[in-house]
């Protein structure tokens, strides 16, 4: 059984000038959760251990900072906001086949005052199920609501499909039917994962057996070995 983590920094057009910062950020957010998981801790630790860092990076800190509550949901799935950042989030299973998901958000710009976004709302902005895995979602919030995306996506892959497949079917979907973009990091209890999106670009990494992944740009898969 293989202990993976996922994380994502959030969709849309990365400029190119804080593209560099965002996969940095990423990967350093990728492999704080896998020492976390190497530690012994559980899946939902790694989360939450991966988002803090996330949230703690500048380079998902855009606009004026202010705190929130924080609302966590237990024992699966834990979402919180923290601070007005950019949409971060990640997935892990431990080596107990344990699955979590955590999705924080500063939520869209321009909101209305009083906005619920999909982040906090299980089955929408993410979702964990020990049967089937665990999703983070970002994207266009209200589409992500109207087809609770991250549930969508775990009853393809209920259905058999591959992750990337059920993830893409999904995304698809969600652009048909309410013209919405967005992306999702997905894990499975046995230690699959993927990282799809219908945006320009998604900043993602995951650490798999001592292999950092990465990515930017649609289908970029790029890898390097972690040091021991
Ligand atoms: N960047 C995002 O993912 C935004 C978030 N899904 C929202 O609509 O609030």
């Amino acid at each position: 059984m293989s202990a993976v983590v996922v994380v994502h920094g959030g969709p849309w057009a990365i400029p190119e000038d804080l593209a560099k910062a965002s996969v940095d950020g990423v990967k350093a957010a990728a492999r704080q959760g896998s020492s976390v998981l190497k530690g012994g801790g559980s899946a939902l630790d790694v989360v939450e251990a991966a988002v803090m860092a996330l949230e703690d990076n500048p380079a998902f800190n855009a606009d004026i900072p202010y705190h929130t509550d924080r609302q966590r949901c237990k024992p699966v799935c834990r979402e919180y906001r923290h601070g007005h950042h950019d949409t971060v989030g990640a997935v892990a299973v431990d080596s107990d086949g344990n699955v979590a998901c955590a999705t924080s958000t500063g939520g869209l710009r321009y909101k209305m005052v009083g906005r619920v976004g999909d982040s906090p709302i299980i089955g929408s902005g993410g979702y964990a199920d020990n049967l089937s895995g665990a999703v983070s979602c970002t994207g266009h919030g209200e589409s992500i609501l109207k087809v609770t995306l991250a549930r969508l996506i775990l009853s393809h892959v209920e259905q058999g499909k591959s992750l990337a497949d059920s993830s893409q079917l999904s995304l698809q979907y969600m652009g048909d039917r309410v013209r919405g973009a967005g992306g999702a990091i997905v894990v499975s209890p046995s230690g699959q994962w993927a990282a799809t999106f219908s945006t320009e670009r998604m900043v993602w990494a995951s650490v798999d057996q001592d292999v950092l992944w990465y990515g930017l740009h649609p289908k970029e898969k790029l890898n390097e070995k972690l040091c021991q």
